[in-house]
This record gives structure tokens, C-alpha cells and sequence, in this order.
């Protein structure tokens, strides 16, 4: 009986060891993915400002920030990976959403339709992007080390009410803008008859693509809102997923 509770107490010792390991790691590679990802978007920030302030005008900052902005947005694909493997407490459909309709914006709208790329609605949605960003991984960051400033997390949690609408005005107009072109080039669309016997069209689909903001940004809006009286108010929230 006393080397079953030894056996016991060994194994669930050794189970804590495991635990401890794991969030080390889990820590450290946190700590350098929001770094990384906090440096990129100052770095966008920087090159975006300079661009303005030498050239005096917007056209032509898309395509001078356009890579280093695709490889940071890109990046952001990991989050979803933080969220399923359970290294960060965020729902994998909510950090879904938001990844993706940002991979979506950068690489099948923005880099692919080159007539939309000096349009005001672009540098709109990049300034927001760019603001909230800084914003958000610096909160990520400071909270992983347990010295948060007030000021990021009062700006984390309170930035959004007016950010997170001006970046979809952004997105749904710069959408909006590529419509005409999509139909003109036929782009992405697959017209019968064809040896797969399946038609797509890139124009619908970016209408139903516009329309997609409707039911599902209020989700997004709603969950900070509800991250946001749960961080700065205290309130115990319980999320549906949870
Ligand atoms: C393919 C076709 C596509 C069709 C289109 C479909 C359209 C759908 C509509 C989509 C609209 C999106 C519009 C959007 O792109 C516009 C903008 O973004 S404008 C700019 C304003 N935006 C924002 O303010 C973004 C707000 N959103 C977010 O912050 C996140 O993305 C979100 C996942 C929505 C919420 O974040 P989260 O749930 O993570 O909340 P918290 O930040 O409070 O974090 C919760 C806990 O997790 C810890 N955490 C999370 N990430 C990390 C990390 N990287 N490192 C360390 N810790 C992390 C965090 O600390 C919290 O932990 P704890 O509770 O213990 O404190």
C-alpha cells in the first residue's frame, strides 16, 4: 500500500515536472513570437511614416511596405496554433476569424488586384492595423514579463471600440473597390465548361465575402468588449467555448 502512494506521489510529481517544462518553454517562445511580432510592426510603422514624409503622398506606400507587411501578417497564422494547442487562452474560432480575414485582405485582395493598391482605404486599414498591432503585442509582451504599463493596457483595451470599425470601413471599401476589376479579369473564377465540371466566381464569392462582415465582426467587437470589462473592470465572464 505505501509503495502504491510512493508510485503515486512519484508519478504525479513527475506529471508537474512535465507541466513546468512545457510552460517554460511555452513562455519563451510567447516572449520571442510577440518581440518578433512587435518589432515587425514597428518596423511597417517606421516605413510607412518615412514613405509619407519623403514622398508627400500615399501612392506608392502599399507596394514599399507590401513585404515586410505580408510576412508579418503571414506570420500571424501561428496564433491560431497558439490557441489549439492550448499555449495561449483565446478561442481558436474567434483568433480564426480574425487571422484569416487578414491573410485573406493582404494576399487575395491587396497583392493580388494591383489597381486597389493606392486607394485611401488601403493606407486607412494598414494605419489602423499598424496602431493596433503595436498596441496588442506589447500588452503580450509586458503581461508575459508581469510588468504591464497601465497606459498599453488601458490603450489594448480601449483603442479597439474605435479601431476595429475603421478597419473594416477600410476592408470592406477596399473590397469594394476591387469589385470591378475581379469581374473584368474573370480573376480566380472557374467558368464551365471545364474538365472538373465546378464553376467559381472570384466576384460573387467577395460579395458574399462583404457580406460575411455582418454576422461575423459583431462577434469579434462583442468578445473584446466582453475581454475588456473582464480585464479593466474585473467582471468573471464566462465564454460560450469555455
Ligand atoms: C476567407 C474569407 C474571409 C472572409 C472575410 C470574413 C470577414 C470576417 C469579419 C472579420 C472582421 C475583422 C476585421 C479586422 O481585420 C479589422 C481590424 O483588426 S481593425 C484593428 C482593430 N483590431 C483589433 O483591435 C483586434 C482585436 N482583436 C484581437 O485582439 C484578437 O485578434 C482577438 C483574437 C479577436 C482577441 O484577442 P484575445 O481573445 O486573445 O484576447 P486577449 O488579447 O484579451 O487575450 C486573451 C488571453 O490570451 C493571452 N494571449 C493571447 N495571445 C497571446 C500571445 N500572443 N502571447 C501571450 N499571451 C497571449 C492574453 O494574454 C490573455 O491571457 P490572460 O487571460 O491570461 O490574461
Amino acid at each position: 500500500m505505501a509503495s502504491g502512494e510512493e508510485d503515486g506521489a512519484l508519478e504525479e510529481k513527475e506529471t508537474n515536472n512535465k507541466k513546468r517544462t512545457k510552460s517554460i518553454i511555452a513562455t519563451a517562445w510567447l516572449m520571442f513570437y510577440n518581440i518578433a511580432m512587435t518589432a515587425g510592426w514597428l518596423v511597417l510603422a517606421v516605413a510607412m511614416t518615412r514613405f509619407y514624409l519623403q514622398k508627400g503622398t500615399h501612392k506608392g506606400l502599399y507596394r514599399s511596405i507590401a513585404r515586410i507587411l505580408k510576412f508579418f501578417q503571414t506570420f500571424a497564422l501561428l496564433e491560431v496554433g497558439h490557441c489549439a494547442i492550448g499555449i495561449v487562452r483565446t478561442s481558436v474560432i474567434v483568433t480564426g476569424v480574425q487571422v484569416c480575414s487578414r491573410i485573406f485582405m493582404v494576399w487575395f485582395i491587396t497583392h493580388s488586384i494591383r489597381q486597389i493598391q493606392n486607394q485611401e482605404s488601403v493606407i486607412l486599414f494598414l494605419v489602423v492595423w499598424t496602431v493596433t498591432e503595436i498596441t496588442r503585442y506589447s500588452f503580450y509582451t509586458f503581461n508575459l514579463l508581469n510588468h504591464l504599463p497601465y497606459f498599453i493596457k488601458w490603450a489594448r483595451y480601449n483603442m479597439f471600440i474605435i479601431m476595429y470599425p475603421l478597419g473594416v470601413i477600410g476592408e470592406l471599401m477596399t473590397i469594394y473597390a476591387a469589385l470591378p476589376y475581379v469581374r473584368k479579369a474573370g480573376m480566380y473564377s472557374l467558368r464551365l465548361p471545364n474538365k472538373y465540371n465546378v464553376s467559381f466566381d472570384y466576384y460573387y464569392f467577395l460579395i458574399i465575402a462583404m457580406l460575411s462582415y455582418i454576422p461575423l465582426f459583431p462577434q469579434l467587437y462583442f468578445h473584446m468588449l466582453r475581454q475588456r470589462r473582464k480585464v479593466l473592470h474585473g467582471e468573471v465572464i464566462l465564454e460560450k467555448d469555455e
